[in-house]
């Protein structure tokens, strides 16, 4: 039976419109929404006018002249790139059945909002306008700390000449910057984010999925912080291979439920070694056994953390179901993102009963979340973008502990290894036997990683 989302239901097409000055995070929140709601099967894509402009004009020649309101030359280099990004946006709405585009750019007058505007209505596509206005100095100060250390702009220049460079493109900005206001623009769908989000102002929010970009990025924060995610210990079902279940850890996991302190205390390092975790595990035994030995003071259970509901196939083994039910066994083989195992679920209703726990993990600090295999391949994919075809396949072994340090434009991950040996949990595509005995040597078999000098795995989340 297919499953529909929200997109199939209302027949929505909305194109975000970012606005604001430059060095207000606009493209960080762009590229947030677009793997949020990637991650929920919503067709999403962003287009950056910035590097339409850079194929106009090469990189050699950009200077903070090029962005003066007075030079009529770099005014109309800048209409051609928003010209052939929302050309190229429209031809992606209508051929690739595309469902929210962003428009990432400043769009800081309303004569250029206008025209996208009727374009817009022209096609038939909802606009939505997100203006992120930021009036704290330290925050404007950090994002362009960001901007002149990630934009290609300034690669290849000394750190003087960028500041100053983007200091006076931001000042030739700010000459023609028209802000939304409730007045003015009241026949328009916006949200006015003031300071990230200490005040919020919304306009028309007319449909479902107007409301849904709205609520998440409502609960977007940028203060630093980390999330560690770990496997539940080995547990009895583990060893002898069935899958669901409620399980008591084995002795093995036990080992590791003990080690699990030391492991996070490393992981925060010494300058940190007092840092407050707030702990999530799943209603299950193996996952709270697990936690039992961590000296965090707020624990919570959630029932959406439960492992993969394996309906009439829970407490059997991989070879059992390949015996009694070899279609299913072939058809989640073929599609194991998409297979409902039969009065259970399949990867894709995990990620929809998890949506609230990435809500509240936005909202949230530093959090360790212990919880199970096909949970944490869904939360992993979200933080790293991983498409679902790829995430239901990724290796996450037992008796790690990962860590996730959300950066803005890319989040840095770190694994370590407890060294207490289990056994693997890991099926191949199109076998019933499980991988050999493992000591969590890989985290995703399909996809680079890169490293930096500390050991830590970086992956752009873009
Ligand atoms: O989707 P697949 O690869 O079958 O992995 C999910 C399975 O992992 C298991 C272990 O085999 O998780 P867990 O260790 O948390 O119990 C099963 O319970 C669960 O059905």
């Amino acid at each position: 039976m297919p499953v529909y989302s929200i997109s199939h239901v209302e027949n929505v097409r909305v194109c975000v419109v970012m606005v604001g000055l430059p060095a207000r995070g606009k493209s960080l929140i762009a590229q947030k929404i677009v793997r949020y709601l990637s991650w929920l099967s919503i067709n999403s894509k962003c287009f950056n006018v910035g590097s339409y402009r850079r194929q106009i004009v090469s990189d050699t020649q950009v200077t903070a002249e090029l962005f003066d309101p007075s030079n009529e030359e770099g005014m109309k280099y800048r209409q051609e790139a928003v010209n052939a990004a929302t050309v190229d946006m429209m031809k992606w709405f209508l051929e690739e059945n595309g469902v929210v585009g962003i428009l990432d750019a400043t769009n800081s007058t309303r004569e250029r909002r206008d025209r996208i505007l009727k374009l817009c209505r022209e096609n038939l596509i909802e606009p939505m306008f997100l203006e992120s206005f930021c009036s704290d100095q330290d925050l404007i100060l950090q994002n362009i700390l960001d901007v002149k250390t990630t934009s290609p702009d300034y690669a290849n220049r000394d750190n003087d000449f960028a500041t100053n460079d983007f200091l006076q493109r931001i000042k030739y900005y700010e000459e023609v910057y028209e802000t939304m206001d409730e007045n003015t623009d009241s026949d328009l769908t916006f949200i006015k984010l003031i300071n990230v989000n200490s005040q919020i102002i919304l306009n028309r929010i007319e449909s479902y999925l107007e409301s849904r970009i709205v609520y998440y990025v409502m609960n977007l924060h940028i203060k630093p912080r980390s999330i560690w995610l770990s496997r539940h210990g080995e547990s009895e079902f583990n060893l002898t291979g069935q899958i669901g279940g409620d399980a008591n850890l084995s002795e093995r996991g036990w080992r590791y439920a003990k080690k699990l302190p030391e492991l996070v205390l490393k992981s925060l390092g010494e300058e940190n070694k007092h840092t407050n975790l707030t702990v999530w595990t799943s209603t299950l035994k193996r996952t709270q056994q697990t936690a039992s030995f961590l000296p965090y003071k707020k624990k919570l259970q959630w029932k959406a953390l439960d492992e993969l509901d394996a309906g009439e196939c829970d407490g059997m083994t991989y070879e059992q179901i390949e015996q009694e039910f070899p279609e299913d066994f072939k058809a989640r083989d073929d599609d194991k993102y998409e297979y409902r195992y039969k009065g259970g679920e399949s990867y894709r209703d995990i990620v929809i009963r998890l949506e609230p726990i990435i809500m509240e993990l936005e909202r949230q600090e530093n959090i360790l979340i212990i919880t199970h295999q096909a949970v944490l391949r869904c939360l992993y994919a979200y933080f790293m973008n991983v498409p679902q075809e790829e995430s239901p396949w990724m290796s996450i072994p037992l008796h790690t502990l990962i860590k996730l340090e959300p950066r803005a434009y890319l989040t840095l991950v770190s694994r370590i290894k407890a060294d207490i040996p289990a056994v693997s949990t890991y099926k191949e595509k199109g076998t019933s036997q499980l991988g050999e005995l493992m000591n969590g040597d890989s985290i995703s078999k399909s996809r680079d990683l890169i490293k930096d000098s500390e050991g830590r795995v970086i992956l752009e989340n873009k």
